[in-house]
């Protein structure tokens, strides 16, 4: 397995050549486009890892799980009335349809205008929210130090007019109650949690384990929360690419700005991988090309 992810990840590192880094977020310039990493956990707890699999990098839209399993256990199903769970041709960052007459609810809690909906419904004022977040990530992933990135926070927070624009459509329609100021502040921050791939492959084997952590087998997320949560990484995780990766990759997924992906095969993989450079839909070039090669390599299409 080692000498495999040796291989694909020198095969795939070029294609980051296609994509670009994120920049609307000026912080993430940083990042260097050739970056390449992945890590694979089993059931067993045997882990596999490659390529620049321990440099940090910020969760962004894959905090959007978490969010979403947290406002699943708080509220149950009634979520649902507020976000919807449509795939959709949109970008992530899409707002125009908050605004039409009939009262359109976000399409699904994967992009950004469902996220800050999911983020308002957690349990609790800002801080609490939050805390509550970065907390089940910690026992979920067993890393006491995870914390966010101060800078890449202020970044976001200070350059997001169309985050603000999205969130208060969001409160004009009704879709969240509190302050606005307040909940983006626990978005940006929750975007903002600093992981490396194996931390991403320990959310990705939980999730295959059905919500419960590996090591002790406790089990802290009821499993219809879970199916909720891969269904919906299966058909909105990467956004308006989804279908086209579900055919290439076919396993549940969720990307994020910063260039990660989380991947599970159910029962079987927690998957964390990093290449920076995006592709138009905002999903990582090179990290979806090492997937689609391990894929098929490994047969963990659902479909296979
Ligand atoms: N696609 C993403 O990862 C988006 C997350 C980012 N923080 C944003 O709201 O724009």
């Amino acid at each position: 397995m080692k000498e495999l992810l040796v291989r694909l990840i020198e095969k795939n590192r070029p294609t980051a050549n296609k994509g670009q880094i994120a920049d609307y977020i000026p912080a993430l310039k940083k990042a260097d486009p050739r970056d390449l990493g992945i890590c694979i956990l089993d059931m067993s707890g045997n882990i596999c890892t490659g390529g620049d699999y321990n440099k940090k990098f910020t969760m962004q839209s894959i905090s959007k799980v978490v969010a979403l399993i947290l406002a699943l256990m708080d509220n149950g199903e009634s979520i649902f009335n507020k976000v919807d769970m449509k795939a959709t041709d949109e970008p992530f960052n899409s707002l125009y349809k908050l605004d039409l007459p009939h009262g359109v609810k976000p399409a699904n809690p994967m992009i950004n205008a469902g996220a800050i909906v999911t983020t308002s419904l957690i349990k609790g004022n800002g801080e609490e929210k939050f805390n509550r977040l970065l907390e089940l990530l910690k026992k979920i992933t067993s890393n006491k130090s995870l914390k966010y990135n101060v800078e890449v926070f202020q970044s976001e927070k200070t350059t997001a007019d169309k985050n603000r624009a999205i969130a208060y459509l969001l409160k004009n329609k009704g879709l969240i109650e509190e302050d606005v100021e307040e909940i983006l502040d626990v978005y940006f921050k929750q975007c903002s949690i600093e992981v490396d791939c194996v931390d991403l492959a320990k959310i990705g084997i939980f999730l295959a384990n059905k919500g419960r952590i590996l090591e002790t087998n406790e089990k802290i997320v009821d499993e219809k929360t879970i199916n909720y949560a891969l269904a919906i990484m299966t058909t909105c995780g990467m956004y308006d690419y989804s279908g086209e990766y579900l055919s290439h990759v076919g396993i549940p997924s969720k990307s994020g700005v910063s260039g990660g992906i989380l991947a599970v095969v159910p029962n079987r993989f927690g998957i964390g991988v990093y290449g920076p450079a995006l592709d138009g839909h905002g999903n990582s070039v090179a990290g979806m090309e090492l997937l689609k090669d391990l894929s098929n390599h490994l047969n963990l299409s659902l479909f296979s």
